[in-house]
């Protein structure tokens, strides 16, 4: 296991985003999230956009998760290969991208795309996955981290209310040990994160709970007007 990999064991992720015009969206404010969610202890923060990733390095030790969205429909967690390589760039010690069986924008394979950017980049890939199918192809390309970030948010897989632990079991029985399992989306509360660490992810992401505070605003004021 890669080093940083295994530097994550039982720890918490926290992904910093801001979506297309929230206030919010700026680099700087990411960075200043970034440097505070370490502050709380965070062992790694995933950051997104080219801009983000090259402020939250200057802010933070721990290491960078770096994707880069683009679009809303298909696949568009770090898309194509030229997206993977702009990440890279930018700083991030570990490359995102989406892990799922779909089609890719560029017509490269996964595994097309995951031979190119090894050429250049031998710090650990994450794939963002949707389904047991596409996280045991990803492992078999001999992808460091496997994610369920992506479960519920494509046809594979119901949107659970709240982590997906049932794909997370599934994975942590059938992963190879050579693949470190991520729980990531929809971690609300910290007895979901320790569920997913009880269920056998490696280390756990959360994003919204911590760093989306239109979000976690409306989680209050719904308890507030439920009669
Ligand atoms: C599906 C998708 O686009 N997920 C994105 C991936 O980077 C982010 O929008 C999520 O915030 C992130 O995965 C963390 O999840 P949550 O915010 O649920 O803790």
């Amino acid at each position: 296991m890669h080093p940083i990999v295994e530097s994550l064991r039982d720890t918490l992720i926290v992904s910093c985003q801001a979506y297309p015009g929230e206030p919010m969206r700026h680099p700087e404010t990411m960075a200043q999230i970034a440097a505070s969610v370490q502050r709380g202890g965070a062992s790694a923060v995933r950051a997104q956009g080219l801009e983000d990733i090259r402020a939250v390095k200057d802010a933070v030790t721990i290491p960078v998760i770096g994707i880069w969205k683009d679009g809303t429909e298909g696949v568009f967690i770090t898309p194509t290969l030229n997206h993977c390589l702009a990440v890279i760039d930018a700083g991030a010690d570990i490359l995102a991208l989406d892990g799922t069986l779909r089609p890719r924008p560029d017509g490269r394979t996964l595994a097309e795309t995951i031979t190119a950017v090894r050429e250049r980049f031998d710090g650990p890939i994450m794939a963002d996955c949707d389904s047991l199918d596409a996280a045991l192809a990803a492992a078999d390309l001999g992808i460091d981290i496997i994610g369920t970030t992506l479960a519920g948010y494509t046809p594979a897989r119901p949107k659970t209310s709240g982590p997906d632990l049932e794909l997370l079991a599934e994975l942590a029985d059938r992963l190879p040990d050579t693949a470190a399992l991520i729980a990531e989306g929809r971690v609300h509360t910290p007895s979901h994160a320790a569920s997913c660490r009880d269920t056998g992810a490696h280390a756990v992401v959360v994003g919204t709970a911590i760093t989306h505070p239109a979000t976690i605003t409306g989680w209050f004021r719904e308890a507030l007007t439920e009669s």
